[in-house]
């Protein structure tokens, strides 16, 4: 591991921490972290595993799973669709090109903020603490929170996201009774929920196994939502960069631009990965590269 970790962290040069959100650009550029969870327990981790980070996207697999369980398939899929996009992830351009009108997926920034709300609860902290409590649930964790600082900061400057989501009422993909500002509060305070490596390897090693917790031996997850969960993963997990990701690592996987990656090699193990400089499409270009090494070496390709 420590080889891998030093070969891959050069990489973090050639990107940069996400700016758009100014409080995630002052992540440390060149940290690089990993966990890997196996399903005896055992544990490998290298380099910054235990820095804090948000999830950003990557609570948009949970927020999804919870919008299952909580309103079944058919009203989940009356507000987003099953297709990758090719577009980057905050793109407006489908949702006024394509009829109905409804975002491609759950995993890009129009498509999540269709999902957050359909999350039940009376207000905004009563929703996030929801999502919150779900996340703790999995990970493990009662002391996961969010980071009002990072929320905070994406509020203050989120013209794109409020510009998709109030799109979205006009195409009644959103409710009537909506109101955009408190949707968007909670959508910025579920990307905001804080974790570590050994967090994202927690909960994605409970999706390797389809929603069984092997280290407890309980169903937590409803098997179905989770193959659609690790579906999008595959497909549009890593933006518009998925295709490549499939072709060189080759496993169920999603990014946040918090330069974390969660990913999933079936039936073995969960990883968590921190890397906080971004390429161009928004993954953690150290950790990309270092997925593609440790998947190439243990041959976890699904394909
Ligand atoms: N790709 C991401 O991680 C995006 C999440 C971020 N909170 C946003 O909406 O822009």
């Amino acid at each position: 591991m420590p080889r891998w970790l030093e070969d891959c962290r050069p990489f973090a040069h050639n990107g940069s921490p996400a700016a758009y959100i100014p409080e995630l650009a002052k992540a440390p550029k060149e940290a690089l972290g990993v966990t890997l969870l196996a399903t005896d327990g055992s544990t490998i981790s290298g380099g910054d595993s235990s820095q804090m980070f948000t999830m950003q996207s990557i609570s948009k697999v949970f927020t999804l799973l919870l919008a299952l369980m909580s309103n079944g398939e058919e009203a989940v899929f009356a507000k987003v669709g099953m297709e990758p996009t090719g577009d980057d992830f905050n793109s407006m351009l489908k949702l006024e090109l394509v009829e109905p009108g409804i975002p491609f997926n759950p995993l890009i920034n129009a498509g999540a903020i269709a999902v957050t709300s359909l999350i039940p609860g009376i207000d905004v902290m009563d929703k996030t603490l929801r999502i919150l409590e779900f996340i703790r649930y999995l990970a493990g964790d009662e002391n996961i929170g969010y980071n009002i600082a990072v929320s905070s900061s994406e509020a203050a400057t989120a013209y794109r996201n409020r510009s998709l989501a109030y799109f979205l009422k006009d195409n009644d993909v959103l409710d009537a009774q909506t109101d955009v500002e408190e949707l968007l509060s909670v959508y910025f305070n579920h990307c905001a929920i804080e974790v570590n490596c050994h967090h994202l390897a927690r909960m994605a090693l409970i999706l390797a196994h389809g929603g069984l917790d092997p280290l407890t031996n309980r169903q937590l997850l409803p098997r179905r939502y989770v193959q659609i969960a690790k579906t999008f993963m595959l497909t549009c997990g890593m933006y518009n960069a998925s295709g490549e990701f499939a072709i060189k690592v080759g496993i169920p996987a999603k990014s946040g631009v918090a330069g974390g990656i969660m990913a999933v090699v079936p039936g073995q193990y969960g990883i968590g990965i921190i890397g906080p400089a971004l390429d161009r499409r928004g993954n953690s270009i150290a950790g990309v590269r270092l997925l593609e090494a440790m998947s190439v070496e243990c041959d976890w390709s699904i394909f």
